[in-house]
């Protein structure tokens, strides 16, 4: 995600003061989101910032641009050598009204990072977790992957497009282990409305649990199964759709808030997973047996993370 972000790759196993800075505001930014803030709650705390969260986000925000705008600096420089990679570049190459502020720009790529990493590396925790739990789900993916891209070289992204019984795992994964599963936490509502008949006035706080409702008995058959038959039928394929024409399955949430990575994360996701699985068969590891527990925390992680044994595929 950094790479296509800000063109950058971040090996934690080769630390620099680059990485270790993206590090510390990663870490830090997800902690404080990530906190019950009681000024929420009692908005006459506000003024307070008993918590300091208000405090410690306004001195990620001043590091954050900093980081970002050196970024941008680097890339205007190559931009007019006509070099178009990544998406600090199609922002810049902007025109007209379509041209963003240096600070639009910042906010624009630190959301694509901070909402695009976890969710994208949880969801294929999630995934590699029930390939691990159902074997012979396992099996059949790579079956799928064996004939698509044969054996003797690895998954591209255009093999992704022939695939379907990946893309209904994936699918299966979101319903049962989304990784955003309020959505974006709160909505306001800005006029008085009804909602299901209900009058909601302005003001409101509502949550969406899209959790409950991929799981909810009233519209799944057997909703607790992992069955991924259950997106095969091409009539199915068109009905559950998950990017967010289909309520009973929005893990990307639906309408104008709708998270614009969704494509982006998607064929991340695939890639990665078809690459693993094509490479490696997951087993348990024998003391660490895969636990679905849940935490909820900016997203939905595995409370126990995932420990597995590898064996690769291919000689
Ligand atoms: C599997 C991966 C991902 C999942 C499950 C996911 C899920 C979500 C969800 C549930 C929302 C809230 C939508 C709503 O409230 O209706 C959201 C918002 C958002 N997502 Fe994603 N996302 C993923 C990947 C990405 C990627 C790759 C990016 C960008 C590179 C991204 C950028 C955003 C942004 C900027 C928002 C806020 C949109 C707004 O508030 O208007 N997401 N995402």
């Amino acid at each position: 995600m950094m790479h296509s972000v800000f063109g950058r790759e971040y090996g934690l196993c080769s630390m620099n003061k680059e990485t270790e800075e993206v590090c510390e505001l990663v870490e830090e930014g997800y902690e404080v989101l990530g906190m019950l803030n009681w000024s929420d709650h009692l908005p006459w705390l506000g003024a307070f910032d008993p918590q300091k969260i208000r405090f410690r986000c306004s001195k990620i925000v001043s590091r954050v641009n900093q980081f970002v705008s050196q970024i941008i600096a680097e890339h205007r420089v190559r931009t007019s050598e006509n070099k178009t990679s990544d998406f600090v570049d199609v922002l810049l190459s902007l025109q007209g009204a379509d041209k963003l502020s240096d600070s639009d720009m910042a906010a624009v790529l630190w959301e694509m990072i901070f909402r695009g990493t976890d969710t994208v590396a949880i969801m294929i925790e999630w995934i590699l977790a029930r390939m691990v739990l159902h074997p012979e789900i396992q099996l059949t993916v790579q079956k799928e992957l064996d004939q698509i891209v044969g054996k003797s070289r690895r998954v591209r992204e255009c093999d992704i497009p022939a695939m379907t019984y990946l893309p209904a795992v994936i699918k299966e994964v979101l319903r049962l282990h989304p990784p955003g599963p309020l959505l974006s936490w709160a909505r306001l509502a800005i006029t008085d409305t009804i909602v299901d008949g209900r009058p909601v006035p302005a003001g409101t706080t509502a949550l969406v649990n899209m959790w409950a409702i991929m799981r909810d008995p009233e519209v799944w058959t057997e909703p607790m199964e992992f069955k991924p038959e259950r997106f095969l039928n091409k009539e199915a394929d068109v009905e559950f759709s998950v990017l967010g024409s289909d309520l009973r399955l929005a893990p990307f949430g639906s309408g104008r808030r709708s998270c614009p990575g969704k494509a982006l994360g998607l064929t991340t996701v695939t890639f990665w997973v078809a690459s693993l699985l094509h490479e490696y068969e997951w087993k348990a590891a024998d003391q660490n047996p895969v636990d679905l527990s849940e935490t909820l925390k900016l997203s939905c992680e595995m409370t126990k993370p995932l420990t597995v044994k590898l064996r690769p595929r291919h000689a």
